[in-house]
């Protein structure tokens, strides 16, 4: 993964944001430490294995939006091969976990660009993490925490222990690929600089 590239999108994106919102000079870090803290519960709850008291705790990696077939125009034609007379076509097929981790991947960044930090900076060791993965995810919400902390020092240990944990996660108990993390990333980042066109 380019993440040098994606630093510089991201730090294009929040000047955008903050003019477009008219935040210049304002501190925005405890926000976007909030911020992350939600998407990675988003995450989690896209994840599901922590839901116990449910049968299904399958990661969430497919939906299908679906609109109406083009060729019969919904109205059900009996002949209607394209829709198997449903009337209605796939759409899009998303992946709603890399989505999630694609929205805290933008919040990582942009911690980093708040705090002045350089691409170096998020750049971990490889290693095998060990445990269950909701104790993983704990750990990481832990350490987000502590991006508050104001020596320096700790602050920047706590933000590469995040970097360490979340990227390392990735791979290991999501199952993504740094290729499809990337593409999925600028297409979200996309589509958020259209959102601030719309006037999110
Ligand atoms: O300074 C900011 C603020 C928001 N976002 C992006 C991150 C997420 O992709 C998206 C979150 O938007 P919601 O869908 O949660 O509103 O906004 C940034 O990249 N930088």
């Amino acid at each position: 993964m380019n993440l040098q590239k994606l630093f510089e999108v991201q730090a294009k994106l929040d000047k955008k944001i903050v003019e477009e919102k008219g935040l210049q000079g304002q501190d925005l870090l405890d926000k976007k430490i909030l911020a992350l803290q939600v998407e990675l519960g988003e995450l989690a709850n896209c994840w599901r294995g922590f839901k116990f008291w449910s049968h299904d705790q399958e990661p969430r990696i497919e939906k299908r939006t679906y609109k109406t077939c083009p060729s019969c125009d919904g109205e059900y034609v009996d002949s209607c091969w394209e829709c198997g007379h449903s009337g209605q076509v796939v759409d899009k097929i998303i992946n709603p976990l890399l989505e999630e981790f694609v929205d805290c991947l933008h919040f990582i960044l942009s911690i980093a660009i708040e705090l002045g930090y350089t691409v170096d900076d998020l750049y971990v060791w490889d290693d095998e993490l060990v445990g269950k993965t909701e104790d993983i995810f704990l750990e990481l919400m832990y350490w987000v925490v502590l991006i508050k902390s104001k020596d320096e020092r700790k602050r920047k240990d706590a933000f590469r222990t995040v970097c360490y944990i979340f990227f390392n996660m990735a791979e290991q108990r999501l199952g993504f690929t740094w290729e499809q993390i990337e593409e999925a990333y600028l297409e979200k980042n996309r589509i958020n600089h259209q959102r601030q066109l719309n006037h999110y």
